[in-house]
C-alpha cells in the first residue's frame, strides 16, 4: 500500500505560497509547507521527495510555531480537486404571456465535463448560452431545477452538502468591496471572520502579506479600496477568497472592464495560482489569440449544449476534424464564437456530437492514465518501456468500447495483469478508493480545516459594527447634508409655524406642523435604505460564495448594520426636533413632553428604517421606492382625524399595524394630553374653543391614547418588520 500512501500525501501538497513548488502528477515534490497538527499545534512540514520515484520516499521535518518566518503562512497549499459532472441539466418554470401558462424551459441539456486541478480553464460561449447557469450549479450556488451528477475526484456528491461548497468560492463580475476601507483593513477583517481568533494576529498579518504580495497587491495595503484601479479590485477580490484557501475558484468574466495589460496580468495571477493545485474555472468573452492560448482548457457552450472540451490548443485541430478551418492569422477564440453562432455554415449538432464522443475518450484516457499511475507506470505518454506499450493499447480498447463500461476494479485487475506481463513489481494489492474516501469525507490528509473555525457570531457582530462604524465616520458628506437638510427644514417649519404650539387658536396649524415632521421623519428614514440597502444584501449574496455561515453571517451583519446606523437619524432628528420644538412654541418641559417627543420622532424614523429595509431588500428598487412610500401613505389614512370605530371593521388591523397613526397620537397625546394647563387665548379673540387642550384631543378622536400604547406599538411593528425582512432575505439566500 506504499503507492496509495505516497498519493495520498501527495494530495495534500498542490499549492503554496511561493515557497513552494509541487509536482504532483509525476510525484516530483520540494517544497515548504505549513500546517496544524492534530493537537492544534503549529508546525511547518517540510516535505521533499525524489522526482519520479516509484518508491516515493517523502521526508517530513516538524519545525515548531516559533520557526514561522515572514513568508510563512498558516495555509500553503490546498488539496487538489477534479470536478466531474454528468448529464447535468437545468430547467426553469416560467410564465409565459403568450402561452397565458407557465412553462418548462430547459437550459442546460444533460452536459458533461471535467475541470482538473492545476488547469486553468475558460468557459466560452455566445451571450445566453448557459456559462453563468453552469458555474451557479457547479458552485452550489444553484440547486433547484438542477439534476445530473457531479463528482469531486471521483465520487458523487452533493452541491447542496455545506463539504462542497467549503471547496469552493465564487467571485463575481461586481466587486462587493467597502470602498472606505483600505487594502489591508478589508484583508484582515475578510481574515478575521473566516479564520476567526484560533488564529493569531501575526499569523494573520503573515497570510495576508504573502497573498498580497503574491498578488503585487502589497504595496497598496493602505490605499482605499476605492482608489484601486479596476484590475486591483479584481485582484483584491481574488485575495479575499485566498484567505480561506479553497481548492476550487469560480470567476465570473474576471476580464471584463479590464484593459488589455490588467486583463493579461489577472490572467498571469490565475495561472499562478492554477500551477499551485487550484481548480481555475472562469467564463471569459472573447478573449484576445494572447489571452486565450494561455487557458488550459476551453468549455465551449452553446445553447446549453457543449460545443468543445478539451485542451485550448486541441481546439484548432478539432475543428478542423469537423471541416472547419480556422483562417491563419485569424483569433481561434472568435471563430470559435463565430461557429457557435451559425457562421461558417457548421452542423452545431455533429459538433455537438463530436465533443461528447471526445469527452467519453478523454475519461477513459485519463481513468486508465490514473490507475497507470498506482502501479508505477508514470512515463505512459511517453511510451517507454512495454508496460506502457501495452497500456496504450488497452487506452484505446477502453476508449473505443463505450458500451462495455467496465467498472473501477475491473480496470484495474487489467492493469494489475498488464503490469505483471510487463515485469513490474505487483506490489499493489486491490483497488484501493481510500484517497477518494478521504475526499468524500471531507477529511484529506493533514487536513488543517478542522481547527480553522469562523469568528463566532457575537464576534462576526463586533467585527461588521465595527466596519460599519469606521465606513460611517469616513464617509461623512451624506451625514452632512442629511444633517443640514434637518436643520434647514426645521428652520423653515420654525418659520412658518412660529409660536403655533402656544396659542389655543392656532391648534390646527400646530397639528399640520406635527404631521408634516412625521412625514419628513417617515421619508428620511425610509428612503436612504431602500436605495442604499439593495447594493447591501446583493453583497451578502456575493458573501454566500465567500463559504461564510449564512444564518451567522447575515444576522450579524444585519444587526451591526442596524446598530451602526442608528445614531444617524438619532442625532438628526433629535436636532430638527429640538429647533424645531423651540421655534413653534411647542418646547414645553413640564413633564418631560419635549424628550416624549423627541424619543417619539426617533421611533417613527426607525420604523420607517425597517420598512426601507424591508421593501429595499425584498423588491427592486425600482419598485421598492414607489411600494415603501405608497405604504407609508396608506398607513398614515388609519387613525389620522379618524377614530377606531370610524373604521370599516375589515380595515381596523391597520389601524394597529400603523406605526404613522401610533407616533401621531403619542405626538399629540405629548403636546395636548398629560394634564397640560389651558393654552393661550390672543386677547383679540371672544373663544378659543381648544383653550382646553383636551378639547382638541377630543376633537382630533384622540383623546382616549396614552403613551405606552404608542411606544409599543413603534417598538413591536420596527421589531416585527425589521425580523421579518431577516426571514425572508435568509430564505431567499438559502433558496438555490
Ligand atoms: N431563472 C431563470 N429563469 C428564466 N430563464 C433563465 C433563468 N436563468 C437563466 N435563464 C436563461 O438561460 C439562458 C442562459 O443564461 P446564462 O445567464 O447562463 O447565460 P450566459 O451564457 O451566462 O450569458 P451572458 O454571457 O450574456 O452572461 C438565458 O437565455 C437566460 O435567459
Amino acid at each position: 500500500m506504499t503507492v496509495i500512501q505516497e498519493l495520498k500525501t501527495f494530495d495534500g501538497c498542490g499549492g503554496g505560497t511561493g515557497s513552494s513548488t509541487t509536482d504532483c502528477t509525476k510525484g516530483v515534490l520540494a517544497m515548504k509547507c505549513c500546517t496544524t497538527d492534530a493537537s492544534s499545534k503549529l508546525s511547518i512540514d517540510e516535505i521533499s521527495a525524489p522526482s519520479t520515484s516509484s518508491s516515493g520516499i517523502i521526508k517530513i521535518k516538524n519545525l515548531n510555531a516559533n520557526e514561522l518566518s515572514k513568508g510563512d503562512t498558516i495555509f500553503s497549499r490546498c488539496k487538489e480537486i477534479d470536478l466531474e459532472f454528468e448529464n447535468l441539466k437545468y430547467t426553469v418554470r416560467k410564465f409565459s404571456f403568450a402561452e397565458k401558462n407557465f412553462i418548462t424551459k430547459e437550459i442546460l441539456h444533460g452536459i458533461n465535463g471535467v475541470f482538473r486541478s492545476g488547469e486553468l480553464s475558460a468557459v466560452m460561449g455566445p451571450s445566453g448560452s448557459g456559462k453563468s447557469t453552469l458555474l451557479n450549479i457547479l458552485s452550489g450556488f444553484r440547486i433547484s431545477g438542477s439534476t445530473g451528477t457531479v463528482k469531486v475526484n471521483g465520487k458523487v456528491i452533493s452541491t447542496n452538502s455545506e463539504k462542497y461548497r467549503e471547496l469552493s468560492c465564487y467571485i463575481i463580475q461586481d466587486d462587493m468591496l467597502r470602498s472606505h476601507l483600505t487594502v489591508g483593513e478589508t484583508m484582515m477583517l475578510a481574515a478575521n471572520l473566516k479564520l476567526g481568533y484560533n488564529v493569531t494576529k501575526v499569523q494573520k498579518e503573515n497570510l495576508i502579506n504573502n497573498i498580497l504580495s503574491q498578488l503585487s497587491l502589497q504595496h497598496r495595503y493602505n490605499v482605499f479600496v476605492d482608489k484601486l484601479s479596476g484590475g486591483q479590485k479584481k485582484r483584491l477580490a481574488i485575495a479575499l477568497e485566498l484567505i480561506s484557501n479553497p481548492p476550487v475558484l469560480y470567476l465570473d468574466e474576471p476580464t471584463t472592464g479590464l484593459d488589455s495589460s490588467s486583463c493579461s496580468q489577472c490572467i498571469d495571477l490565475l495561472k499562478k495560482l492554477a500551477s499551485q493545485g487550484h481548480t481555475i474555472i472562469c467564463t471569459i468573452h472573447q478573449p484576445s489569440a494572447m489571452l486565450f492560448e494561455r487557458f488550459d482548457k476551453l468549455y465551449t457552450l452553446v445553447d446549453g449544449y457543449c460545443m468543445y472540451q478539451g485542451p485550448v490548443k486541441e481546439l484548432i485541430p478539432f475543428l478542423a476534424d469537423q471541416n472547419l478551418l480556422c483562417p491563419t492569422y485569424h483569433n481561434p477564440a472568435d471563430y470559435l464564437l463565430e461557429v457557435a453562432v451559425g457562421d461558417h455554415n457548421c452542423d452545431l449538432d455533429k459538433l455537438i456530437n463530436a465533443a461528447n464522443k471526445k469527452y467519453h475518450e478523454d475519461v477513459d484516457f485519463n481513468r486508465v492514465k490514473n490507475f497507470a499511475k498506482q502501479i508505477h507506470i508514470e512515463k505512459l505518454e511517453l511510451g517507454t518501456g512495454s508496460a506502457a506499450n501495452k497500456l496504450t493499447k488497452s487506452l484505446k480498447f477502453l476508449s473505443l468500447d463505450h458500451e462495455k463500461q467496465p467498472t473501477d476494479e475491473l480496470v484495474f485487475e487489467e492493469m494489475k495483469a498488464l503490469k505483471a506481463t510487463a515485469g513490474g513489481n505487483n506490489d499493489v494489492d486491490s483497488y484501493d478508493s481510500a484517497q477518494e474516501d478521504s475526499l468524500q469525507q471531507n477529511q484529506p490528509v493533514n487536513s488543517t480545516k478542522p481547527l480553522i473555525k469562523p469568528a463566532s457570531f457575537f464576534m462576526q457582530y463586533l467585527l461588521l459594527l465595527n466596519r460599519n462604524l469606521i465606513c460611517v465616520r469616513r464617509n461623512y458628506g451624506p451625514y452632512l447634508i442629511r444633517l443640514t437638510s434637518h436643520i434647514l427644514v426645521a428652520l423653515l417649519f420654525g418659520y412658518i409655524y412660529r409660536n403655533v404650539g402656544v396659542n389655543a387658536n392656532t391648534a390646527l396649524a400646530n397639528y399640520v406642523y406635527i404631521y408634516g415632521t412625521l412625514l419628513l421623519t417617515l421619508y428620511t428614514g425610509k428612503m436612504p435604505v431602500i436605495l442604499t440597502c439593495k447594493r447591501n444584501y446583493t453583497s451578502y449574496n456575493g458573501l454566500k460564495s465567500l463559504n461564510e455561515r449564512y444564518g451567522l453571517i447575515l444576522k450579524s451583519i444585519s444587526l451591526s448594520k442596524r446598530t451602526s446606523q442608528f445614531d444617524r437619524p438619532c442625532i438628526c432628528v433629535a436636532c430638527y426636533a429640538f429647533i424645531s420644538l423651540h421655534l413653534t412654541g411647542n418646547d414645553l418641559f413640564d413633564e418631560n413632553r419635549i424628550y416624549y417627543f423627541v424619543s417619539l420622532c426617533i421611533m417613527v424614523s426607525i420604523t420607517a428604517q425597517a420598512y426601507g429595509f424591508f421593501f429595499g431588500a425584498n423588491f427592486p428598487t425600482k419598485l421598492a421606492i414607489f411600494l415603501g412610500p405608497v405604504w407609508g401613505c396608506v398607513l398614515s389614512v388609519f387613525g389620522f382625524c379618524s377614530g377606531y370605530l370610524d373604521i370599516t371593521p375589515l380595515f381596523r388591523w391597520m389601524w394597529h399595524i400603523s406605526f404613522m397613526r401610533a407616533g401621531l397620537h403619542g405626538i399629540l397625546n405629548t403636546l395636548y394630553g398629560m394634564n397640560r394647563k389651558p393654552l393661550d387665548c390672543p386677547e383679540n379673540m371672544m373663544y378659543c374653543h381648544f383653550h382646553k387642550p383636551k378639547y382638541f384631543l377630543k376633537f382630533m378622536k384622540v383623546d382616549d391614547v396614552n403613551m405606552f400604547d404608542s411606544f409599543t406599538t413603534l417598538f413591536v411593528s420596527s421589531g416585527i418588520v425589521y425580523l421579518l425582512t431577516l426571514i425572508i432575505l435568509w430564505y431567499k439566500l438559502n433558496k438555490r
